[in-house]
């Protein structure tokens, strides 16, 4: 596996690859990889010949500057864990993807999506977000990116993206990997305490039961909110946020739902939790 922080290298190897006939796949990360990365590059190596991953924490779409100066930043393990499983670990600093500062960087902005939702609750991060993925896909120039349904708003914003603009890139959604009890694998459980652990299970126990009711013909959505957001609180979380909407337009659903989607956000300790789950309706 090479580690490479410039963009020449990067350009230089990649182009010698395809060059040789190789497919590229990638995967695109901020770092501190668990099971669910490495699930997705193993799924990115069954389908190219190279992988690239990258690992950038990108300043563009923080919203809150504590979360971004406590981000993880564990390179060394990073590239321990993945070994031999990436062919090329692409690792490029704030002034080499936005060399005349953030305020100057060209933006590319996916409108709907970016704004509702998670976007509402998050300004400009879906913006930084879609930016960011817009500029790796341009330097990687890759055949196929992979990316988790944990974010699933991310997934269907970079979707969007990359069939509005017409990028060459076939877009490979995967499904959420789960510890033994439930909870989503996210770099951010790192931030609970032992006994935050210990409780983050509610999370998805309380989606599933939402998902329940979502399936057995409960209509009263702001109820079935009402009632998970009680829930959460009751148990010691800080609900942010219980959406169900229209899993493939992320609107409200409407007599044309093909399936619902419950996205949950909730505060535990200083770890904001996200999870989903899609109700075929
Ligand atoms: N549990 C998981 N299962 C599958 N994919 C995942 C999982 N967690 C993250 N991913 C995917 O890995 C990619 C990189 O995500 P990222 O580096 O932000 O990790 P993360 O664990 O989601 O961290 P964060 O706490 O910042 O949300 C994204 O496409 C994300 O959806
Ligand atoms: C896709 C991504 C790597 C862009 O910075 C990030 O949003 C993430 O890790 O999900
Ligand atoms: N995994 C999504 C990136 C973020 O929360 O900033």
């Amino acid at each position: 596996m090479q580690l490479v922080s410039t963009i020449e290298e990067l350009r230089s190897i990649i182009g010698g690859w395809r060059r040789g006939g190789d497919r590229i796949g990638f995967v695109p990360t901020m770092g501190n990889l668990h099971q669910g990365h490495l699930e997705l590059v193993q799924q990115a190596r069954a389908r190219t010949d190279r992988v690239v991953v990258s690992i950038f924490v990108n300043p563009l779409q923080f919203d809150r500057a504590a979360d971004l100066a406590a981000y993880p930043r564990t390179l060394k393990q990073d590239c321990e864990r993945l070994g031999d499983q990436a062919d090329l670990v692409f690792t490029p600093t704030p002034e080499l993807m936005y060399p005349h500062g953030q305020q100057q960087q060209t933006r590319v902005s996916v409108p709907g999506i970016s704004q509702v939702l998670e976007g509402a609750l998050r300004p400009g991060h879906f913006d930084g977000v879609s930016t960011v993925v817009c500029k790796l896909f341009n330097l990687v120039q890759p055949d196929l990116a992979c990316f988790g349904e944990k974010d699933y708003q991310q997934l269907a914003l970079i979707r969007k993206m990359t069939a509005d603009l017409n990028l060459p890139v076939e877009i490979l959604g995967v499904p959420t990997v789960r510890a033994e009890d439930g909870l989503a694998l996210s770099s951010r459980n790192g931030y609970l305490t032992e006994s935050e652990r210990a409780l983050a299970p509610e999370l998805a126990a309380t989606m599933h039961r939402l998902a329940k009711r979502l399936a057995a013909g409960e209509r009263d959505l702001e109820l079935l909110v009402k009632e998970g957001a009680a829930r959460l609180d009751g148990a010691g979380f800080r609900t942010d946020g219980i959406d169900i909407v229209d899993a493939d337009t992320l609107a409200p659903l409407d007599e044309h739902s093909r399936a619902a989607v419950i996205l949950m956000a909730a505060f535990l300790g200083k770890a904001r939790l996200i999870d989903n789950q899609v109700v075929p309706l």
